[in-house]
């Protein structure tokens, strides 16, 4: 090894300095501000209980050397820069890892503010050393390709953080670097190519599950142990029994990679005595190790991976039988859950979800003076976890030194993944590949609802059919107080759906009120209704939107299907919104307003505990969504005039919106509006106030279609006095000036 307790010895003082600091480097101890109470609940959610079979966690082992495997990778990369005689640059500035960092103690509060202290002393280190090292360690000065942070899809309320990733520093909006054009120099055409592919196809490095200082989240990192001494882990999912899993697989397989620093998958067993794999680990040679941090080993492909019923079998537990009816027809049983996963297990459930959904092999969990890492071998569904590491206290390695590695490990695991699927994506289908067709996900039409009844697939109204109209659909859905949702899309597959039980009426005219808010034990085909979700449609304030199927069975055994939406709300002050947003509907409902709203099928709450539903029909595509504005003059103006009109609908009934929005003002395919989104608004607003938020609409919509640009422009006066005509004629229409 090229270091000593100096540093690096080819390397100048400044840079063995650095290096030393950084290998010798152990964070201050975190403790919480006593002014302030620390939540630490776990986080879970619905989408963590529906992950394909295929991608659930099945087995947590114990990796007692990953730590020293990561710092082998830091060691190697030195190493190799000595072998390959390259100098780095002075350093100008001193690194966290400065010793006056050590033995201090810092009062935190929260997750963020772990986060916090993480991003500022050990990220910001590792990010520069481990771009410098392992990507362009020719640079003239100090820079760093990569990033570490938080980078939100949504935010929710828990005391653990799960956003935190590292990543390439790379615009996927703008499709382009943000790394100083410096550096773009010092890279050349390939690896440049292969940053992109990796930062196009799996932008998070590594996933980050950062939770607050107590003595609670430090026992549910402890209690991790427990599901390694079981060695199996019972995924959980929703207890509702009697309908069959949904057997189509959606999901894109993604590879492990071939080169890695850690032992896990076969080369795990290869190690180890049939005694160390029931029970403990054996450490790995050292030279081993740096042997495969530096060069990697292929994986042989000699055990088999589990099959998926076997998966099955393993990870949901003991299923009733589905029950039939005499038309084989199944019968639900709702079960709210029996045991309940501790909150180690749920914490390894979700972050292992998160996980499968960012695809990133490694996970951390983090808590200030505690740690563990884990790594996500995708083939075996094993989380491998390292022993608690003592954050402060770590030494050989030392915790910086731990982290450099991990940084470039995570960093050069996910070119090689991102490689192999790009690989993979160009081979032609002929060649049969392993994994499965990487390129579309496959779904096949015959994962219906009635599948098992042969006899009501001839009839009217199966998935095979176009969907029936909502209105016919809703009337029936309308009296049924059970909704079975599951979901078919990406990685969720799921194996038994979640209950959702009514809690308000439908808002469909003429469906008389079933509601009743009482469970049953058990329900007929013809008591309940299916949501198949197949697509994420957006999330905002109030909750996450998917795109639907609802699917039902009627009393004369026909199935009938059409397009919904559901939107999720998960928070207290989501649920009040969504709340608000039902009633707001059942107002303009009861005031006969229609065609310009949704239908409202409802209210429906997760009997697990999960989250509120608004199920409703599908409105068409948002204005922000359709790109193109209609072609020629008149479409657009007849469209203003449409929505002005419905506000105008709405506005008669003393409800005010309040975020009249491009993404909230939808079309559809027949030439009709919508506005939607309703959480905001209120009942009994001023006329002064409804007639400017029409104002507004106007000028908004006037700005979208460029009616006045697109009017002079095209046709010149003339059309342009046309065209204040028609607007006129429009406002006239709707009762009111704008
Ligand atoms: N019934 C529907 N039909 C079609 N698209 C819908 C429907 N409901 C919602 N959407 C789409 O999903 C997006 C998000 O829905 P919505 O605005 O209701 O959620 P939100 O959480 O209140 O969002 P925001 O924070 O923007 O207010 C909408 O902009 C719209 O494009």
């Amino acid at each position: 090894m090229a270091t000593n307790s100096n540093g690096p010895r080819h390397q100048s003082e400044t840079v063995s300095q650095g290096l030393h600091d950084l290998f010798e480097y152990s964070p201050s101890i975190l403790i919480a501000d006593p002014r302030r109470s620390v939540k630490t609940d776990v986080p879970f959610w619905l989408y963590d209980k529906h992950l394909d079979s295929r991608l659930n966690l099945l087995h947590v082992k114990s990796l007692s050397a990953l730590p020293e495997s990561l710092a082998a990778v830091a060691d190697a990369a030195v190493e190799s820069l000595a072998d390959r005689g390259i100098q780095l640059p002075e350093t100008g500035r001193s690194f966290p890892g400065n010793a006056r960092c050590q033995g201090r103690q810092l009062q935190v509060t929260n997750a963020n503010s772990v986060a916090s202290y993480y991003s500022d002393t050990t990220a910001l280190s590792c990010v520069t050393f481990a771009s410098m090292l392992g990507i362009h360690p020719r640079a003239p000065s100090w820079m760093t390709a990569l990033d570490w942070g938080m980078f939100p899809d949504w935010s929710h309320s828990w005391a653990w953080e799960d956003e935190f990733s590292l990543r390439i520093k790379y615009d996927r909006r703008k499709k382009a670097f943000y790394f100083p054009d410096e550096l773009v120099q010092f890279l050349d055409v390939q690896t440049l190519k292969d940053l992109e592919n990796a930062a196009k196809r799996l932008p998070a490095l590594a996933t980050w599950v950062i939770g607050p200082v107590s003595r609670k989240t430090e026992d549910v990192l402890r209690d991790m142990d427990k599901f390694i001494a079981m060695n199996e882990f019972k995924s959980k999912i929703p207890s509702t029994t009697g309908l069959p899993p949904l057997t189509t697989r959606v999901f894109a397989e993604s590879p492990d990679a071939t080169l890695t620093p850690w032992e896990v998958g076969e080369r795990y067993f290869e190690s180890r005595s049939p005694h160390e794999c029931a029970s403990s680990e054996k450490r790995p040679r050292r030279s081993a190790r740096l042997r495969n941090a530096r060069l990697g080993q292929k994986i042989p492909d000699a055990r088999k991976r589990p099959t998926a019923s076997s998966t099955c079998q393993h990870s949901f537990g003991p299923q009733k039988a589905t029950t039939t009816t005499p038309n084989d027809e199944f019968v639900i049983c709702p079960g709210a859950e029996a045991i309940p996963l501790s909150e180690a297990g749920r914490l390894l459930q979700h972050a292992w979800a998160t996980s499968v959904q960012k695809d990133t092999s490694l996970i951390i969990f983090h808590c200030g003076n505690f740690e563990r890492i884990g790594i996500r071998h995708r083939k075996s569904q094993t989380l491998y976890l390292s022993d608690l590491i003592d954050v402060p206290n770590i030494r050989n390695p030392s915790y910086g030194k731990l982290h450099l590695g991990l940084h470039m490990a995570a960093f050069n695991d996910t070119l090689d993944r991102a490689a192999q699927l790009r690989e993979l994506e160009n081979m032609p289908i002929s060649r049969g590949l392993t994994p499965t067709d990487l390129r579309r996900p496959k779904r096949k039409a015959e994962d219906n609802l009635w599948s098992a009844n042969k006899r009501s697939q001839q009839k009217e109204g199966t998935p095979n059919a176009p969907p029936h109209d909502f209105n016919c659909v809703f009337r029936e859905a309308g009296l049924r107080d059970l909704a079975l949702l599951q979901f078919q899309y990406g990685i969720y597959n799921s194996t038994s759906p979640s209950s959702f039980l009514r809690v308000r009426n439908s808002l469909w005219p003429h469906t008389k009120g079933s509601y009743s808010p009482r469970l049953h034990r058990k329900y007929l085909p013809n008591e309940y209704f299916r949501i198949i979700l197949s697509s994420l449609i957006g999330d905002g304030s109030t909750g996450i939107v998917h795109s639907a199927m609802l699917e039902l069975k009627t009393h004369d055994h026909r199935s009938m299907t059409c397009d919904v939406v559901v939107k999720f709300a998960f928070t207290a002050e989501q649920q009040r919104r969504l709340r608000n947003e039902y009633s707001i509907y059942g107002h303009l409902s009861a005031s006969g307003v229609t065609g310009v709203i949704v239908g409202v099928l409802g209210l429906f709450e997760d009997i697990e505990g999960g989250p509120l539903a608004l199920i409703m029909s599908h409105g068409g595509i948002s204005l922000d969504d359709r790109g193109e504005q209609p072609n020629t003059v008149e479409e657009r103006m007849s469209e203003r005039a449409a929505f002005l009109h419905a506000v105008k609908s709405i506005h008669n009934t003393g409800i005010q919106h309040n975020d009249l929005r491009t993404p909230n003002l939808l079309v559809n395919g027949s030439g009709g509006v919508t506005v939607l989104d309703f959480d905001m608004a209120n009942f009994h607003a001023s006329e002064s106030a409804r007639r400017g938020e029409r104002a507004a609409l106007g000028v908004l919509l006037d700005e979208i279609y460029g009616l006045e640009s697109d009017a002079t422009s095209e046709t010149g006066t003339s059309t342009t006095s046309s065209y204040e005509n028609s607007r006129a004629e429009s406002v006239e229409t709707v009762g009111d000036e704008i």
